[in-house]
């Protein structure tokens, strides 16, 4: 798949909010905004005067929108007005990267807004999360492996609650980010991951998360926004 939209060559550091008035805030850390839609009242009236701004403002970071469903840990409950919603967006040019669960594209649920997401230059991210456990090298590199022949990135986060869930990651993280045909975004939520989110960037992960407001963290284990932009910056990629 083509990368049109954001394209992720180099790590992007996403600013999550459901609140768009906060972005300002977010601009001299973040590259980009990640809307979480399903965690905000009236998300597209919102996201289309965003736009207008945007079209105006230099410096306004793009928007990767997020529309989690429920059954993936976020607050969309109804699965056809989530869909529809983020295919609506598509068509805001702030709106340059889109977020779809990794399930609704196995299922084909899905399909379609992939199909108008290339077809308007969006960049997509196929997600897939897992808020009990690290599942083992082998099934996360298929689940990863599988996001990045759907989406333009794909994107496993997983629930580490020891050393070795993080390592299980970052080796998967460095296996594919090796083979130049993958994209990948990796992060372990929970205490005994948050380092990963410092540290997969330099073994090949292309985005990280940080809420804008400190307390309204949209993931456990992560860190505030300038400490991750810090931590990254500071461990730039050593050679191979
Ligand atoms: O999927 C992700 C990653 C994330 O869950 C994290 O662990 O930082 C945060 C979410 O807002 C985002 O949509």
């Amino acid at each position: 798949m083509g990368l049109e939209g954001l394209e992720f060559e180099s790590f992007t550091l996403a600013a999550s909010t459901a609140d768009l008035s906060e972005e300002p805030a977010a601009r001299s850390h973040a590259d980009v905004i990640e809307f979480r839609m399903d965690l905000a009242s009236e998300p597209v009236a919102a996201l289309e005067s965003y736009d207008a701004e945007y079209e105006e403002t230099a410096d306004a970071l793009p928007v990767l929108a997020t529309n989690r469903a429920a059954w993936e840990g976020g607050e969309a409950a109804d699965d056809e007005k989530r869909l529809d919603a983020l295919a609506e967006v598509t068509q805001l040019d702030a709106v340059q990267a889109i977020d779809i669960e990794l399930a609704s594209l196995r299922d084909g649920s899905a399909t379609t807004l992939n199909e108008t997401a290339a077809t308007r230059g969006v960049t997509v991210v196929a997600s897939a999360h897992d808020f009990e456990e690290t599942p083992s090298v082998v099934a996360m590199s298929e689940t990863l492996t599988d996001a990045c022949r759907y989406g333009d990135v794909g994107k496993l986060a997983v629930t580490a609650t020891d050393r070795s869930d993080a390592l299980a990651l970052l080796t998967v993280t460095h296996q594919l980010a090796r083979e130049d045909e993958h994209t990948v975004a990796t992060m372990a939520m929970g205490a005994a991951g948050s380092h990963t989110r410092a540290v997969a960037p330099v073994y090949g992960s292309r985005i990280g998360y940080a809420p804008v407001d400190p307390s309204k963290a949209t993931a456990p284990g992560q860190y505030d926004l300038e400490t991750l932009s810090r931590l990254v910056t500071q461990l730039e990629p050593a050679a191979d």
